[in-house]
C-alpha cells in the first residue's frame, strides 16, 4: 500500500494539495479491505480521514466524505485495526523530510467476511472436484465392475437346480485378465461339478425309487402272508381251544368244559337269582360190559350215550359233558328241581330206549343210573362243590337202590 499510494501522499502534502489528498483517501479507502484511513502531520494532529479511524483520543469515529464526524459503537467483530505508514518527501536535493503518517485501518468484520468468502470458495471448488471425482469413479466402477457384477448375479439367479443339464455357462466381455474373469470361471466349474452330482443323484434317486416300489411290493406279500398266518393261527387256536374242551372219544364236552361252564353258569344264576340243576349219568355194569364185549363196543356204547343224552337236553343253554369214564353230567341252568328231573327222567329213558343189548345186566340192555340235584346259588354263597357232591351221592343211592332209575339230592 506504501508502495502504491506513499508516493502520491507525500506529494500533495508537502504541496498541501487537499483535493489530490482527498482522492488519494477515497481510492484507498474503495479497496475491499480497507474500512478507514486518515493523514496526520509531524505533530500528530489530524489533517484529514474518511472511514472508521481512531481519533487522537483513541477513540473510533466515523468521518464521511465531507468531514463530518459521528461516533461509532465498538464491538469485538468491528473493532478496527490499523497501520501507520509514514509519510517521508525527497525533495530535489535529495533530502527525505518527514512530515507526518498516514494509517490505513481495517476491522475484524471485513477479515472474517474475507476469511468467509475464501472458504466458501474453496468449499465450492472442493465440491466441484469432488462431484468430478464422483462421476468419473462411479463411470470407471459402472463400467468395470458394475456392469460384469450385474450380469453374474443375474446369470447366477436364473439357474435353475432342476434344469442345470441345459449346459448354460457365462462369459464377460474383456481379455479375461480381470478378477471377476475368474469368478466367471469359478462358477461355470461349479455349475458343471453341480451339473455332473444332480447327475449321479437323479440316477441314485431313479434307483432308490425302484428299490422303494420292489419293498412296497414286498411288504405287501409279507404282509398277506402274516395275515395268511394270522388267520391259520386264529383257526389252529381255535381248534385247539376246541379241542382242549372237547373230550375225544365222545365229541361232546369235556370235564374241563363242564368245570368251566358250571363255574360260568352258577355265577349267572346267583346273579339272576334263578334255580340251577346238576345231574351225574353213570352207566350201568359198564366194567362187565368191556369184559364181555370189549373195550371197542364200549368206546361205542360211550358215543351213542353220549350223543343221544346230548340231543335229548332241550335248550341251547343246557350242557351234557362227559364226567370221566362211563360217566357223564348235566347241567340245567335256570331249571328248578322240578323241570331238572322231568328232564333227567327224559334222557334216562332215552338211553333205556337205545335198547343196546347188554347180557350181564339185569335189564339185559345198557342203562343208565342218575343222581339229580338242584339250589338257587344266590342262596348257597359260592358252594357250587356242595351240589355236585350232593347229585353224587343220589347217584350212589340210585346205584344202591337197583339202578336204571333217577333219584333226587335230599
Ligand atoms: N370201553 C371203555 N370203557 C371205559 C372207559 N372209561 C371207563 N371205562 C370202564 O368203565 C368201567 C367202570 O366200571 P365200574 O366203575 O366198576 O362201574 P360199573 O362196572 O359200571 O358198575 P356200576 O357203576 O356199579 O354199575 C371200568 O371197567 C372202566 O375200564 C372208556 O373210555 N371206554
Amino acid at each position: 500500500m506504501d508502495m502504491t499510494f506513499g508516493a502520491s501522499l507525500a506529494s500533495s502534502t508537502w504541496r498541501f494539495q487537499g483535493d489530490v489528498q482527498k482522492a488519494t483517501l477515497i481510492g484507498i479507502s474503495n479497496l475491499p479491505v480497507v474500512t478507514g484511513v486518515k493523514i496526520e502531520d509531524a505533530q500528530g494532529r489530524l489533517v484529514l480521514a474518511l472511514g472508521n479511524i481512531y481519533d487522537g483520543d483513541g477513540k473510533q469515529i466515523h468521518v464521511d466524505d465531507n468531514g463530518v464526524r459521528s461516533p461509532v459503537a465498538t464491538g469485538f467483530l468491528n473493532a478496527a485495526t490499523g497501520h501507520r505508514f509514514p509519510i517521508l518527501y525527497r525533495d530535489e536535493h535529495n533530502l527525505i523530510h518527514d512530515i507526518g503518517s498516514w494509517t490505513v485501518y481495517s476491522s475484524r468484520h471485513v477479515v472474517v467476511k474475507k476469511v468467509a468468502y475464501g472458504f466458501t470458495l474453496i468449499l465450492i471448488n472442493s465440491i466441484i472436484k469432488t462431484l468430478v471425482l464422483w462421476f468419473i469413479f462411479l463411470y470407471v466402477f459402472q463400467r468395470w465392475l458394475g456392469t460384469p457384477i450385474t450380469k453374474l448375479s443375474s446369470f447366477v439367479r436364473e439357474q435353475d437346480l432342476n434344469r442345470l443339464d441345459t449346459q448354460q455357462s457365462i462369459a464377460l466381455p474383456g481379455n479375461k485378465q480381470h478378477e471377476l474373469h475368474f469368478l466367471a470361471d469359478a462358477i461355470n466349474a461349479m455349475l458343471a461339478s453341480l451339473r455332473k452330482h444332480m447327475g449321479q443323484n437323479r440316477a441314485l434317486y431313479d434307483e432308490l425309487q425302484q428299490e422303494k416300489e420292489s419293498l412296497r411290493a414286498l411288504n405287501k406279500s409279507l404282509e398277506l402272508r402274516i395275515a395268511e398266518r394270522t388267520h391259520d393261527l386264529a383257526q389252529a387256536n381255535d381248534q385247539l381251544k376246541l379241542l382242549s374242551l372237547t373230550d375225544a372219544l365222545t365229541g361232546i364236552p369235556n370235564r374241563r368244559c363242564f368245570d368251566q361252564n358250571l363255574d360260568q353258569e352258577w355265577r349267572r344264576c346267583a346273579r339272576n337269582g334263578t334255580p340251577l340243576t346238576v345231574a351225574l349219568f353213570d352207566v350201568d355194569w359198564f366194567k362187565n360190559y368191556n369184559d364181555k364185549y370189549g373195550h371197542i363196543a364200549g368206546d361205542e356204547v360211550l358215543r351213542r350215550v353220549a350223543s343221544t343224552l346230548q340231543q335229548t337236553v332241550g335248550r341251547a343253554g343246557d350242557t351234557v359233558a362227559r364226567y370221566g369214564g362211563e360217566e357223564f353230567a348235566l347241567i340245567a341252568p335256570d331249571t328248578d328241581g322240578e323241570s331238572g328231573l322231568g328232564l333227567v327222567h327224559k334222557m334216562r329213558n332215552a338211553i333205556f330206549s337205545l335198547d343196546m343189548p347188554h347180557a350181564l345186566s339185569d335189564f339185559g340192555r345198557i342203562t343208565v343210573s342218575v343222581g339229580v340235584a338242584s339250589c338257587m346259588p344266590s342262596q348257597h354263597n359260592g358252594d357250587l362243590n356242595m351240589l355236585l357232591q350232593a347229585a353224587d351221592a343220589a347217584l350212589y343211592r340210585a346205584k344202591l337202590a337197583g339202578r336204571n332209575q333217577v333219584l333226587v339230592a335230599e
